[in-house]
């Protein structure tokens, strides 16, 4: 028996994304720095753990992997409570993994309150196969006011930086959430949650705004 505590925060991340585009490969090289280039579809959800040092501080990060394939969706949802973080991942290779990306936005947005989020254009590894620009990409998220990496699990280029920075981001926003809590347990409450019509708007405009870059280039260069 220890008396030294374990850590001093808990983290939980969940990734999400079209089946496919690397969920799983990101979570490896990040936990274990091992990379597999067989496809083995996810059933259902897989964790894992990483308990980190962050400026003098014990962070324990549960990261969840979900299953992206549709007939899993029902029980990967239930899975978005007590979510202080979500890596919403694409296929820079895949116009539709990009396209779906409003879709888990509206997803998350259903299913969580406060929540930081990370896009993530994974298989950036390739350069003959990209059809996601980065412009394109790079536009869309500062329109979500939500940070973009682009990564490869393969070559393990920016992963760490990725995984990094929903969790500091995520670390900061439970302080800020325990502090207002103790200063004033109602208005922290009160301020959880944004004006629903402001809501709205935002992604009534956001889905406009991407259908219009996106129809025109990522279904083209999909089905033509
Ligand atoms: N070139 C390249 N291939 C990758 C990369 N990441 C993953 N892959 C490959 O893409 C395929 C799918 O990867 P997974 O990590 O299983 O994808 P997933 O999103 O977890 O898939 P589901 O479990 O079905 O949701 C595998 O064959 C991987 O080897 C990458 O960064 N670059």
């Amino acid at each position: 028996m220890t008396n030294e505590k374990e850590y001093d925060y808990i983290l939980k991340l969940l990734i999400v994304g079209d089946s496919g585009v690397g969920k799983s490969s990101l979570l490896l090289r990040f936990a274990d720095n091992d990379f597999r280039e067989r496809y083995i579809s996810t059933i259902g959800i897989d964790f894992k753990i990483r308990t980190m040092d962050i400026d003098g501080e014990k962070i324990r990060v549960q990261i969840w992997d979900t299953a992206g394939q549709e007939r899993f969706q029902t029980i990967t949802k239930t899975y978005y409570r007590g979510t202080n973080g979500v890596i919403i991942v694409y296929d820079v290779t895949d116009g539709d993994s990009f396209v779906h990306v409003q879709r888990w936005l509206a997803e998350i947005e259903q299913n969580c309150e406060t929540v930081d989020k990370v896009i993530v254009g994974n298989k950036n590894d390739c350069p003959e196969r990209k059809v996601v620009l980065t412009e394109d990409a790079q536009r869309f998220a500062d329109l979500m006011s939500t940070p973009l990496f682009e990564t490869s699990a393969k070559h393990n280029t920016n992963v760490d930086e990725m995984f990094m920075d929903i969790i500091r981001n995520a670390l900061r926003t439970k302080k800020n959430f325990k502090s207002r809590m103790a200063a004033s347990p109602k208005k922290a409450v009160i301020k959880l949650k944004k004006p629903r019509n402001e809501r709205k708007l935002k992604r009534k405009y956001c889905r406009f705004y991407f259908s219009l870059i996106i129809t025109n280039r990522y279904f083209q260069c999909e089905h033509v």
